[in-house]
């Protein structure tokens, strides 16, 4: 089936395709998007929006016109921060089922559209099945490239639902057979959640959910370094399963005794670690690197204390840890004694999933959703990783201020991960205190731009990391 079948290709801008659309969509995206949790720019005023690209998708044989889905990739500025691009998938209804009355853009009749009411197409059913179909079939359309992993099979007419889950992007599950991740930030470059999600896979790793299939633009824009940009990644769902974070809950509720669960996540994550440094570049940081490493970390204690006002009181005596790193930097000097390679980015609690075989499986390896892309792709020491699930478990222990709960299933993930690794990660101090110094920084940033109820919970960890005995 050619290509031509599925769409109109519009121009670059796609104004051609869809005379009126900014003008419709930049009152309405003005209102919508600040609300949606996967805006960046919370808390700034919206400046300019400019449309980059707009294609519909239609299926094959079907009508052409305003109800088949409409792709846009749409530039925000923004005082103080880069454009950020954002990938929309629209529909537009004349008179808006009750059912997608929440989905709409804007107020649900009158249309400012040509009289359709657009909304977000991912809650639609009907365009979501759209969305498979096309992703059944390798090829392009205009800016818009999809690609499925050789051997993959995923059988057509499965029904499919929008993720209700608090995320940062958007997931659509169809028929509990697979999981569609629709990125909803995007920058040239492969997203590594498919880059590193795709090596484990195809290295054998029982760790992972496999991709099938996804979709990507190219960068022919002004903008574009060249690089294609990933927009969306079709995934096998691990039906049943059920994610750490709920499970640890569940068991700080009970005081209960999760220590196996946590050494068996331990394991899976060395493991993970392990299939990551067989299948990408690994490198040793040098002393140099370390201090780089070191200054970026201050940096960004600097802006989180700029930002979070709370954050300021621990500030100086926080440094105390990057200054650690530096210093093992200088006293290692070019010689290397820290390996980096690629790994999760932003592991906690909620990315892994334990399945009903009690298996656990890692999701997400988007890595830090603030960070920029070619920061999330670079080597970084694995222990990073060990430093974002042992917060995580202060963060399960903190809703019920159990403290020791906390403690001992921090020291089982650290022991499950030494059985495989065959080096406990509280050998490395310096490093270990300095990025979870790093990711309690992060998490009260996250805390107060998205949840300020839950603030507290990374400031009390600021506080202990803050008292904590230097390593010196
Ligand atoms: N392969 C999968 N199988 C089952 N559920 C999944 C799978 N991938 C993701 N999920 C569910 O979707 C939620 C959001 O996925 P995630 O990749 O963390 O998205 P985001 O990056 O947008 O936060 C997860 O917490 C999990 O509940
Ligand atoms: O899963 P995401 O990629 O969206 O990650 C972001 O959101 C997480 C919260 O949903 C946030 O994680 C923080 O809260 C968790 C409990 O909800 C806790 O288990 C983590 O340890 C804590 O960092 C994550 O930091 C953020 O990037």
């Amino acid at each position: 089936m050619s290509d031509s079948s599925w769409t109109r290709v519009p121009p670059a801008t796609g104004r051609a395709l869809v005379p009126g659309l900014m003008s419709s969509l930049d009152p309405l995206l003005r209102a919508w998007l600040p609300r949606q949790r996967w805006f960046a720019g919370k808390g700034l005023p919206v400046g300019e929006f400019r449309l980059t690209s707009a294609t519909e998708l239609v299926p094959p044989g079907g009508r052409l016109g305003p109800l088949g889905l409409l792709h846009v990739l749409i530039d925000v500025t923004q005082p103080g921060r880069p454009a950020d691009r954002y990938q929309l998938l629209l529909g537009a209804h004349p008179l808006l089922p009750s059912a997608l009355v929440r989905a709409a853009l804007g107020p649900a009749v009158g249309g400012p559209y040509d009289g359709l009411t657009l909304y977000d197409a991912p809650h639609d059913p009907r365009l979501a099945a759209l969305l498979l179909e096309r992703l059944r079939m390798p090829g392009r359309i205009g800016r818009l490239r999809f690609t499925t992993e050789p051997h993959a099979q995923f059988p057509p007419g499965l029904t499919p639902r929008v993720s209700t889950a608090e995320q940062s992007n958007t997931s659509v599950v169809y028929g509990d057979a697979f999981i569609l991740k629709l990125f909803r930030r995007v920058s040239p470059g492969a997203n590594p959640d498919l880059e590193l999600s795709l090596a484990l896979a195809r290295a054998g790793s029982r760790r992972v959910a496999e991709p099938v299939a996804w979709f990507e633009a190219d960068s022919a824009d002004p903008a574009g370094d060249g690089e294609p940009m990933t927009l969306g990644v079709l995934q096998r769902f691990l039906p049943g399963s059920t994610d750490g974070w709920a499970l640890a809950l569940a068991s700080v509720a009970e005081d209960g005794d999760f220590r196996a669960e946590a050494a068996a996540l331990g394991r899976a994550t060395a493991e993970v670690h392990a299939s990551l440094a067989a299948a990408l570049p690994v490198q040793e940081l040098g002393g140099e690197a370390l201090e780089r490493l070191a200054a970026g970390m201050t940096h960004r204690l600097e802006e989180t204390a700029a930002e979070v006002p709370a954050v300021r009181p621990y500030a100086a005596a926080l440094r105390a840890a990057y200054d650690d790193l530096a210093k093992l930097g200088a006293s290692t000097g070019a010689r290397g004694t820290v390996t980096a390679q690629r790994i999760h980015g932003d592991l906690h609690l909620g990315q892994a999933l334990r399945g009903p075989d009690r298996e656990w499986v890692l999701i997400d390896f988007e890595g830090e959703p603030a960070r920029p892309l070619a920061e999330r792709r670079r080597p970084a020491p694995p222990v990073q990783d060990v430093a974002g699930m042992l917060r995580s478990f202060d963060y399960a222990a903190h809703h019920s201020g159990n403290g020791a709960w906390a403690a001992r299933h921090r020291d089982a993930f650290c022991l499950g991960y030494a059985e495989v690794s065959g080096a406990d990660p509280r050998e490395q101090p310096v490093l270990i205190r300095a990025f979870e110094t790093d990711k309690a920084v992060y998490e009260a940033r996250y805390e107060a731009r998205h949840r300020p109820a839950w603030l507290p919970i990374p400031l009390s960890a600021l506080a202990r990391l803050a008292t904590a005995v230097p390593s010196r």
